[in-house]
C-alpha cells in the first residue's frame, strides 16, 4: 500500500515543508492585492453548497503540492476501496460502507460478494411504514392512546446524529409531538426527559449498535420501569419500546420483541450511522419523505467525492487545507461556526465524527506517528460566540482556522421579523473579513486612537476561514453538509496513514469504570488501586456516608 513509506519521509511532505518555510509569513492582504480574482477563483460548488476558500494562507503552488501529497498517499485509491466495500477498517476486519446507506435502490454495493443495497432499502421501507403508523395515530400505546412523545435512548453515534439533525430540521418536524434524546448515564438526563410525560403516550426508541452500551441499557432499564409502573402491566412494553441495533440476541434478551427491531450492519460505524435505522426518531419527526430527501443530499455529496477530480473535489480540498494548518502551521484546533441557530448541535456531532475517527497516534503499520493527526474540533453558533471567545480568535496567540457556515434564506416560521437574517449574515461575512484582513496599526492610528492604545486595538488578521453557503437549511442540504465533513475526515485519515474507523481509545475507561463501581459502594476494597484513585474513592464514600 502507498502508505508503507512514512508520511514525513515522502518527497511530497518534504516539498511541503520547504514550501511552508518559504511562505509562512505571507499575508492574506497581499495575496488578495496580487490577485483581484482570488475571491471568485478560490471558490468551489458541489450540489447546493458554495465554498469560498480564498481566505486561506495558500497559493496555487500550495494547493498543487497538497494534491500531490494526496496522490502519493493514495487517497483516491482508499476512497475507491471504501466505495467498493473493501474491509479498510482492518483492525476490526470490517468494510466502511455508510455510503451504502444512502445509495439509490438500483445501486449495487457488495460486501463479501453480496449486494447490501436491497437490505438497506428493506429497512428504510420498514422505518417509513412504522413512522407513518406513529404519525397517523394508527400505532397506539398499550391503553389505545396515540403516541405523542418519542424518546430516543442512545449515546455517541446512536444519539448525536439524530439529536443534531432533529434540531437542525425541527421546522420540518411534526410540531404536535415531543421528541427527546436521552444519553447520559447520569439519571438526571432521563428524569428531565420524562418528568412531564405521560407513559400512555410515550414511545421509547432504544438505539444501540451493540446493545451492550452500559449507559443505554441502564437508561432503557429505568425507562422500562417507569413505563411499567405507570401503566401497571409488563405487557405494555411491546407497544412502547422499539429497538435499533445490529444485535438481535441482545435486543431479545432485553425484552424487546425483535419484530419491533430495526437492524443495521457491522459495516456502519457508530459515528456514521444516523442515516441508518439509528435515524428512526428522525423519520418519525420529519416523515419518511423528508428523511429520504436528506439521504439524497448525502448521496449527492458521495457522488461528488467519488467522481470529482481532486482540484474540484470539495472534501479533498477541505481535508488538505486542514492538513496544511494542522501539520505545518501547528494549529491544534479548528472551529466550526454555523451562523444558524438550528445547527446548535452541529459541532457536538462533528466532534465525534472527527475526533473519534482521527484521534489516533499510530499509523496503519502500528508505528507511532511523527506528525500531527486529528485536530480538536469546537465551536458554537454565531453570533453567540462573538460575544464570548472570538476575542481569542482575533487577537490571541493561537491560530484557529475556522469554517463559517451560513444560509441565504432564514427558516423562520414567524417570518423574518425586523430583518434579522441580514443582520445575522452580515455578522458572518464581517467575521471572515476581520479574521483575514484585520486592522493595521496605521489604520487604527488614523482613526485618532491615542498612541498607547494602538497596539491593543490592532488586529493582525491573516487568520484563515472557509465560508460555506447554501440557499437554505433543507434536509438535503443537511445531508450534503454532513457527508462533506465525513469525507473530509476520511481524506485526512488517509493522508495521515491512520485507521479512521476504529475507536479502541474509548475502551480502557469503560473497563476501569466497571471495575471501580463495586468499590464505590464499598462492596470491594480499594487496596489494589493506585494512590490517587484510592483516595478519591475513599473521599467519595465518606461524602456519601458509606
Ligand atoms: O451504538 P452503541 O453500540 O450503543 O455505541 C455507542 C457509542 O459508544 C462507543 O463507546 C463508541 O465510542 C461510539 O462510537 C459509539 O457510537
Amino acid at each position: 500500500m502507498s502508505d508503507s513509506v512514512r508520511l514525513d519521509q515522502t518527497d511530497q511532505w518534504q516539498a511541503l515543508r520547504r514550501h511552508y518555510e518559504e511562505t509562512r509569513d505571507q499575508q492574506l492582504r497581499e495575496l488578495f492585492a496580487a490577485d483581484p480574482e482570488r475571491g471568485s477563483r478560490y471558490a468551489l460548488e458541489a450540489g447546493d453548497l458554495y465554498v469560498d476558500y480564498s481566505r486561506n494562507r495558500v497559493t496555487d503552488e500550495t494547493l498543487r503540492l497538497l494534491r500531490e501529497l494526496a496522490a502519493a498517499r493514495g487517497v483516491t485509491e482508499l476512497r475507491d476501496a471504501m466505495f467498493a466495500g473493501e474491509k479498510i477498517n482492518f483492525t476490526e476486519n470490517r468494510a466502511v460502507l455508510h455510503v451504502a446507506l444512502r445509495a439509490p435502490r438500483t445501486a449495487t454495493i457488495e460486501v463479501d460478494g453480496e449486494n447490501v443495497v436491497p437490505a438497506v432499502h428493506e429497512v428504510l421501507d420498514r422505518m417509513a411504514q412504522f413512522a407513518d403508523q406513529v404519525r397517523s395515530g394508527e400505532w397506539t400505546g398499550f391503553t389505545g392512546r396515540p403516541i405523542r412523545n418519542v424518546v430516543n435512548i442512545g449515546i455517541g453515534g446512536s444519539d448525536l446524529g439524530p439529536k443534531m439533525a432533529y434540531e437542525a430540521l425541527r421546522t420540518y418536524s411534526d410540531r404536535s409531538r415531543v421528541f427527546r434524546f436521552v444519553s447520559n448515564v447520569d439519571g438526571a438526563d432521563l428524569h428531565e426527559a420524562l418528568r412531564d410525560l405521560d407513559p400512555a403516550e410515550t414511545l421509547f426508541i432504544v438505539a444501540s449498535k451493540t446493545f451492550t452500551t452500559v449507559e443505554t441499557i441502564t437508561n432503557a432499564t429505568s425507562a422500562r420501569q417507569w413505563l411499567v409502573s405507570g401503566l401497571g402491566d409488563e405487557a405494555a412494553v411491546a407497544k412502547h419500546f422499539v429497538a435499533v441495533s445490529t444485535n438481535a440476541d441482545q435486543v431479545a434478551k432485553f425484552g424487546i420483541d425483535t419484530a419491533n427491531m430495526f437492524g443495521f450492519w457491522d459495516w456502519v460505524g457508530g459515528r456514521y450511522s444516523f442515516d441508518s435505522a439509528i435515524g428512526l426518531s428522525l423519520v418519525v419527526a420529519l416523515g419518511p419523505e423528508r428523511f429520504r430527501e436528506m439521504l439524497d443530499g448525502f448521496h449527492q455529496m458521495d457522488e461528488h467525492f467519488r467522481t470529482a477530480p481532486p482540484e474540484r473535489n470539495l472534501p479533498m480540498l477541505l481535508g488538505l487545507l486542514g492538513v496544511w494548518y494542522d501539520d505545518f502551521y501547528g494549529a491544534q484546533t479548528y472551529a466550526v461556526l454555523p451562523y444558524s441557530h438550528y445547527l446548535s448541535r452541529f459541532t457536538d456531532y462533528l466532534q465525534q465524527l472527527d475526533m473519534e475517527s482521527n484521534g489516533k497516534s499510530v499509523d496503519r503499520q502500528g508505528r507511532p506517528v511523527e506528525w500531527e493527526t486529528g485536530p480538536i474540533v469546537w465551536g458554537t453558533p454565531g453570533t453567540n460566540g462573538q460575544h464570548a471567545y472570538y476575542q481569542l480568535l482575533h487577537q490571541g496567540t493561537k491560530l484557529v482556522p475556522a469554517d463559517l457556515i451560513g444560509f441565504a434564506n432564514p427558516i423562520a416560521e414567524l417570518g423574518d421579523l425586523a430583518g434579522q437574517h441580514d443582520l445575522l449574515m452580515a455578522n458572518l461575512f464581517a467575521q471572515g473579513q476581520a479574521l483575514a484582513f484585520g486592522k493595521t496599526a496605521e489604520e487604527v492610528a488614523a482613526e485618532g486612537v491615542p498612541a498607547e492604545q494602538v497596539p491593543h486595538r490592532t488586529f493582525r488578521g491573516n487568520r484563515p476561514t472557509n465560508t460555506i453557503l447554501a440557499t437554505e437549511l433543507t434536509p438535503s442540504v443537511l445531508g450534503q453538509l454532513i457527508a462533506l465533513y465525513e469525507h473530509k475526515v476520511f481524506v485526512q485519515g488517509a493522508i495521515w496513514g491512520i485507521n479512521s474507523f476504529d475507536q479502541w481509545g474509548v475502551e480502557l475507561g469503560k473497563v476501569l469504570a466497571k471495575k471501580l463501581e463495586p468499590r464505590l459502594s464499598g462492596a470491594e476494597d480499594t487496596g489494589d488501586l493506585d494512590g490517587s484513585t484510592a483516595s478519591l474513592v475513599r473521599r467519595y464514600r465518606e461524602l456519601r456516608g458509606r
